[in-house]
């Protein structure tokens, strides 16, 4: 797949961890398969089975991901060559990486994991970002799309709050940011609920927006709808 084939509009987000209800390759081939169905232009995918499963379920191109986590070492999403080659050879089009300011578990910076991907491999490159600036060095080192997916999630740009971080709002400043200063593709990612937080950052400027936890994991969707109606009946004394 070539960047000018990457369309503007929904990706669709079809993760589930193993205490998650919804685990296993075939849940997440069917989410894929309804956001297919529903005109999404892309579904993210996490493990090799689930991205296997998922290649095989729809035709719209898949981000590939592998979170692996490394010992005292924050980057998890797809953190080092080993696991970009392993979500190359699915078939995915597209590999999402950590591009945050930290050094990767094998050592290497934002900066040297890039020109490795690109040197060796055929495969779009998104940069999963917390900040602007590290939008700005991933983008300079060759990354194809720039993703704020890490904004509000490194030590460095969690914000207090008395809600959990799935129920917060999205930070839409940093997509107006990037969209500024950088000509690659911006994918809004991070807590976009629906329609109307996406629609708002693609005005702003972002090329498509990832909706995960919103469309794909039910127990977050209901949390979110307990929380607000739980308030609700706190306030009338119920
Ligand atoms: C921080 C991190 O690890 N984010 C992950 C990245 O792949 C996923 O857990 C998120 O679900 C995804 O980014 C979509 O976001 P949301 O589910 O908020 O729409």
């Amino acid at each position: 797949m070539q960047l000018h084939e990457f369309k503007r509009g929904l990706i669709v987000s079809c993760q589930a961890q193993e205490d998650e209800p919804f685990f296993g390759s075939g849940y997440m081939a069917r989410m894929a398969v309804a956001a297919e169905m529903g005109g999404a232009i892309g579904v993210r995918v996490n493990t090799l089975p689930d991205i296997r499963a998922v290649k095989a379920a729809v035709s719209i191109p898949v981000i590939g991901i592998i979170k692996q986590p490394y010992p005292d070492c924050y980057p998890y999403i797809t953190p080092t060559m080993k696991e970009v080659r392993a979500v190359a050879e699915t078939g995915a089009e597209i590999v999402a990486v950590d591009a945050t300011k930290l050094l990767k578990p094998d050592g290497k910076t934002t900066e040297q994991f890039i020109h490795a991907i690109k040197t060796e491999l055929d495969i779009l490159v998104m940069a999963d970002v917390s900040t602007v600036e590290e939008g700005l060095v991933a983008w300079k080192a060759g990354a194809d799309i720039i993703a704020s997916t890490l904004n509000g999630y490194t030590s460095y740009t969690q914000q207090p709050s008395d809600l959990p971080i799935e129920l917060q709002e999205p930070n839409f400043d940093i997509i107006q940011a990037l969209a500024d200063k950088i000509s690659a593709p911006i994918v809004a990612e991070g807590r976009f609920w629906d329609h109307h937080n996406a629609v708002k950052a693609m005005k702003l400027g972002a090329h498509a927006v990832v909706i995960g936890a919103g469309i794909t994991r039910p127990q977050v969707i209901t949390l979110k709808n307990v929380t607000a109606i739980n308030r609700y009946l706190q306030e009338c004394g119920s």
